[in-house]
């Protein structure tokens, strides 16, 4: 465990300006972190990606996707919400990632201008794996201990059963306490880390919630247990 607590500080008051014109921001003071794996779930446009940017800022990663030397240049990503933000450590640990599904496509072209591409990802250049196997090689190469990981939605180009290799990776990473984890992330299957902190953005506050409580749970078992019924609800007329 490295981040103790995330505050907000000197908000101010134009809830109609971004970011704290999202409900879950502006109610926010403080966020205690007390596993070294921490969830950050909710509806979509609740606020995750926004919070964990501004704590990847923070720790001076690129808000692009990246670690702290990764200095490149893609459309300017600044964090509306950073210069709110104040982090507690305990200890400070610098090295770490912050891992955007959406911008990974630029983190790799960047490696490639360094030595090829090919140096510490597997011997080949991340641009020629496919999307899954190249985040699995940034998680295998690149992850190490003594460090904060911060992954917006990581499951994004894994199949499930790579989903579960990734769940092996966070465990041998966290089992000696020497690593920690924010994942935001709508997978059933990642939520399922045992001993995680599972923070949900719904209802406009940020709330611990049980991995059974979650929608992600429920409504796959149920999808999964009732796929006839399900769908036919689905795709009836009735509201
Ligand atoms: N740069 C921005 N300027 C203005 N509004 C923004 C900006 N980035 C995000 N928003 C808005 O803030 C809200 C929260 O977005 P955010 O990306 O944090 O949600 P999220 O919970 O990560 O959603 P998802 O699960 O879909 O990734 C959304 O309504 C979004 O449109």
């Amino acid at each position: 465990m490295f981040l103790r607590e995330v505050r907000i500080e000197n908000k101010h008051l134009n809830t109609r300006q971004y970011p704290f014109s999202i409900p879950v921001i502006r109610n926010l003071e403080s966020l205690t972190l007390n596993q070294p794996v921490t969830f950050f779930v909710g509806e979509n446009g609740s606020g995750k990606s926004t919070l964990m940017e501004a704590i990847a800022d923070k720790c001076g990663f690129n808000t692009a996707g990246g670690g702290r030397n990764n200095y490149y240049e893609i459309d300017a990503q600044t964090s509306a919400l950073a210069h709110y933000v104040r982090l507690s450590w305990l200890p400070k640990v610098t090295n770490g990632f912050f891992l955007r599904a959406e911008s990974f496509y630029h983190f790799a072209s960047y490696l490639d201008t360094l030595d090829g591409g090919t140096g510490p990802y597997g011997g080949t250049s991340l641009h020629e794996q496919s999307h899954g196997e190249a985040f699995l090689s940034l998680f295998t190469n690149r992850f190490n201990k003594k460090a904060i990981y911060l992954l917006d939605e990581p499951e994004a180009a894994l199949s499930p059963s790579r989903q579960f290799t990734l769940l092996r990776i966070i465990y041998d990473l966290t089992e000696t306490g020497e690593c920690q984890f924010i994942i935001a992330t709508h997978s059933p299957i990642l939520l399922g880390f045992p001993n995680a902190t599972i923070l949900s953005f719904d209802d406009e506050k940020i709330e611990e919630v049980r991995y059974e409580e979650t929608d992600h749970y429920r409504l796959t078992k149920y999808f999964l247990n009732n796929r006839e019924r399900f769908l036919e609800e689905l795709f009836s007329d009735e509201e």
